[in-house]
């Protein structure tokens, strides 16, 4: 198996098939919507708040609300007053399917779910599924976070409609440290390598750090991109304005670090400042033209033509042109 991440890998172009890169479309059809980009900020504290999540949803882009410190049904109650769609977070301990239960019973509902745990491929993810699945049958549930083939099986064939993967990649992640596991500095590979046996959407997940590592996920298998860092740290992100040296940044920090938990226990993530840089609006047209430029080096029209170039491994052992043939 080839041993790549974003930083090693680059596609390679196609014919161009368009005059204009505004006729490139990269949006996404995901859990039965469809979104302008194929992208969607992590449900972390300093990343998403209940006004960013609103404001996505009404402007057409994928969120999932995290779920610390916050009541998830009246989060969704507001959300369907608005009239906008409703994505949440759960765990898998008690009180969280007793949220499941209190929006079933309170006919709120959901219409995505995301199980976000630190290692997804385990009995209480396969009882927590099943758990929605029965209480909340409409619902949309993403599964995670896992980083083998195996686990994307199993977690699909525990009724999961898309799983996660990505343990370790995030920038704010200190698991590979702590436990010395996870698909941080390979995350690309892990990923070819469980959409190999995928048969459902996968949601590539930490790990990004430009625009283009965006179609590169597409590339290797990604139906959706879930990104903190380049999320975190602007105007609206909800991350605490720290001043140094005049310089204006705001914290982003682990959802398994002690300032997420409150606690220093099984510690799995750390704080960093992110510098301010600007709206969110502003760097998700930025995204957006940077994929449409991807997708005509594709040579296609389309998020999913970059599926079928070809690309190059730079460097080291596995370096060398990977042809689709
Ligand atoms: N993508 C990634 O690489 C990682 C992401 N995170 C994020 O941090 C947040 C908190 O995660 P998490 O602590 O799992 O959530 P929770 O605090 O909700 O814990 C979930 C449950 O899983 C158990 N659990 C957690 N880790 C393990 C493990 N390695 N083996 C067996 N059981 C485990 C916990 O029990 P107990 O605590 O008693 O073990 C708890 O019962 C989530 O948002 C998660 O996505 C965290 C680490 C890695
Ligand atoms: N190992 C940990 N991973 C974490 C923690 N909090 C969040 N995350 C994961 O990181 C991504 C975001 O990655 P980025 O590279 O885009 O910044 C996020 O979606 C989670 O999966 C943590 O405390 N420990």
């Amino acid at each position: 198996m080839d041993i790549f991440d974003y930083d090693n890998v680059l596609l390679l172009p196609r014919r161009c098939r368009v005059d204009s890169r505004a006729e490139c479309d990269p949006s996404v059809e995901f859990g039965g919507r469809c979104f302008q980009l194929p992208v969607v900020p992590a449900n972390m504290r300093t990343v998403v708040d209940e006004p960013v999540a609103a404001w996505l949803a009404a402007n057409g882009y994928f969120y999932v609300m995290h779920r610390f410190d916050l009541d998830s049904v009246v989060f969704a109650r507001s959300m369907r007053e608005q009239g906008l769609y409703v994505s949440i977070s759960s765990g898998v301990k008690a009180q969280d399917l007793a949220v499941i239960d209190r929006l079933a019973a309170e006919g709120v509902g959901a219409d995505y779910i995301t199980i976000d745990i630190a290692h997804g491929h385990a009995d209480s993810v396969r009882r927590t599924i099943e758990h929605i699945k029965a209480k909340l049958p409409q619902a949309f549930v993403i599964a995670g976070n896992v980083g083998t083939p195996e686990a994307v099986i199993d977690l699909e064939n525990w009724g999961a409609d898309a799983t996660k993967v990505g343990i370790g990649p995030g920038k704010v992640c200190i698991t590979r440290l702590k436990t010395g596991f996870g698909t941080g500095g390979w995350q690309l590979s892990a990923l070819k390598w469980c959409a190999r046996v995928a048969t459902k959407p996968i949601i590539a997940d930490g790990g990004i750090r430009h625009h283009g590592d965006i179609a590169k996920s597409v590339r290797f298998g990604a139906a959706m991109v879930m990104i903190g860092s380049l999320f975190a740290g602007h105007e609206e992100s909800p991350g605490r304005t720290v001043e140094v040296d005049g310089q204006l940044f705001k914290e982003y920090y682990g959802s398994a670090s002690d300032f997420n938990k409150g606690e220093y226990k099984h510690v799995e993530g750390k704080r960093i400042l992110e510098p301010i840089k600007g709206t969110l609006a502003e760097t998700l047209r930025e995204m957006r033209e940077d994929l449409q430029s991807s997708i005509s080096y594709a040579g296609g029209r389309l998020l999913s033509d970059l599926r079928r170039v070809n690309y190059v491994i730079l460097g080291g052992e596995n370096a060398g042109e990977h042809l689709l043939m």
